[in-house]
């Protein structure tokens, strides 16, 4: 069955992931032909060596799509069917704020939990229902497919200021865990689980998984979780992702998340939600994940680029897709095509979790097709997860709260109710903090 091309914008052109979810659309040709590939970034100089790259890398294995990059809204969002955001407002600069400054309080400072991702939150809102306007006013029928964080407030936000739009956002972490998970079972895919999980973006848990026969795999999980975690039981890593020693630990520290409830397995975000202590004592405030980001990941993604426009080929390339890139365009496709897959995204629980109210964003499976994404019914949560949830989604609805009504009220109360923040005391000196670091970003708050 021939499938009718798609076209698609990346917006966040000069995002570290763009390359890998470019060089993933190329191979997959097959099943998700495009017509046109395009770029927008509103930085034209990070988005250069990028896009030069990627224009050497389409020219070379899918010629006949049509490759641009720009930093034009016109021209990047005109005739899409798909627009793919990852932006960082403020880049990782301000994310290394976002890490720092909780930490000079003795609290944990992370891109997306706590007050890193209130701060970051912030910053963030404007700028994705920016991109949404861009699509509505160029390609009122496109999707967007958002994996701009931090997504659980910028879910919220977009359903507060955007009910209507085509907007789905995701998170990339249930399926990095569902590859380690498959890896430990010998399975060949993450695609071949099926699983039932509940919560908000980050903050969520498994209570099935099974195999595409129906097997149950949660026992043979649950013994394996238990000493090890996430990560393998061996040195055989075969999750790129455990190479890196921060994310190992991470992974690790999933059988510490385990004991607290064995009757599911936790999304890892959580140990910053369980074990704070833990976290601050690990951390080095003078060097944070943003630092290690910027020492590996963002310079060894820009010196490929580089690489590759110097030689003038991507034949030798370093550059491949994970997991990162396959959920995104399995989404689209899901979309495009109408396949019918069940994927975890982030979504208004309207009953799918029956003891939350209807109007939260929350993380669930899906049914996806070209109607649009319908959650599945997860039942009701137990006590323990839903003191949580609640705690962590009035966070997370303030937040947006103080960025409609520009309060700083509203603000310090988001703050005070973050479960890793100790006290109100604290919670306005980290904020005023936090105003200054942000002032050429938040709006002013009175
Ligand atoms: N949801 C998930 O699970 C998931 C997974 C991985 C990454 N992410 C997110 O993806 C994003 C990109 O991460 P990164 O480390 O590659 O960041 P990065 O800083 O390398 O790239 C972000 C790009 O966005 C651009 N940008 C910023 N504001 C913009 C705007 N208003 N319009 C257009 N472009 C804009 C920047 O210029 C930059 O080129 C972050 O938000 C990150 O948190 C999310
Ligand atoms: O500290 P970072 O920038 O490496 O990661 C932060 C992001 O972590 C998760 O994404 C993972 C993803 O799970 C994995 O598959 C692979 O693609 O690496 C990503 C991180 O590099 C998380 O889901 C994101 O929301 C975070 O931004
Ligand atoms: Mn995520």
């Amino acid at each position: 069955m021939s499938r009718e091309k798609q076209s698609v914008v990346i917006a966040g052109g000069g995002s570290t992931y763009t390359a890998s979810i470019v060089m993933l659309l190329i191979e997959n040709q097959d099943k998700f032909p495009l017509r046109k590939l395009r770029l927008y970034d509103n930085d034209a100089q990070r988005q250069e060596p990028i896009g030069k790259a990627c224009e050497i890398i389409v020219k070379e294995r899918a010629p006949e799509v049509e490759f641009t990059y720009t930093t034009d809204p016109e021209e990047g969002f005109s005739d899409v069917d798909f627009v793919m955001a990852h932006i960082r407002v403020g880049g990782l600069p301000m994310r290394e704020k976002d890490e720092k400054i909780p930490l000079k309080y003795g609290v944990v400072g992370q891109e997306t939990c706590g007050p890193g991702g209130i701060a970051y939150g912030m910053r963030s809102i404007p700028d994705v229902i920016e991109l949404i306007d861009y699509m509505e006013k160029y390609s009122p029928n496109a999707w967007m497919l958002n994996y701009s964080n931090p997504a659980a407030i910028v879910a919220e936000a977009t359903r507060r200021l955007k009910p209507d739009s085509k907007i789905i956002n995701i998170c990339d972490m249930p399926v990095a865990i569902k590859k380690s998970l498959a890896d430990i079972l010998g399975l060949d895919s993450e695609n071949d689980i099926v699983d039932r999980y509940y919560g908000l973006n980050h903050f969520g848990w498994w209570t099935e998984m099974y195999d595409k026969d129906g097997n149950d795999l949660m026992p043979q999980l649950k013994e394996h979780v238990k000493k090890y975690g996430y990560a393998s039981a061996n040195d055989d890593i075969t999750n790129p992702l455990l190479a890196e020693a921060s994310w190992n630990d991470t992974f690790v520290k999933a059988k510490d998340l385990y004991a607290l409830d064995p009757d599911t397995l936790p999304n890892t975000y959580l140990k910053y939600y369980y074990y704070p202590d833990y976290v601050v004592e690990h951390a080095n405030p003078n060097h944070t994940r943003a630092n290690e980001v910027m020492e590996h990941r963002e310079k060894n993604v820009f010196e490929e680029c580089r690489r590759i426009v110097e030689n003038g080929t991507a034949e030798d390339t370093s550059i491949v897709p994970g997991e990162h890139a396959e959920f995104i365009v399995q989404l689209a496709s899901a979309l495009a095509y109408n396949t019918n897959e069940r994927m975890l995204l982030i979504v208004k629980n309207n009953g799918a979790i029956s003891n939350l109210d209807p109007e939260y964003m929350v993380e669930v499976p899906c049914i996806v097709s070209k109607r649009g994404v319908e959650p599945l019914a997860m039942g009701p949560v137990p006590t323990f997860q839903k003191g949580l949830i609640e705690q962590q989604v009035s966070v997370e609805r303030l937040v947006v709260d103080a960025y409609l009504e520009k309060s700083y009220q509203k603000l310090w109360q988001a703050l005070t109710l973050s479960k890793i923040v100790p006290s109100a005391s604290v919670a306005k000196e980290l904020l005023d903090d936090l105003i200054e670091a942000n002032k050429d970003y938040w709006p002013e708050l009175s």
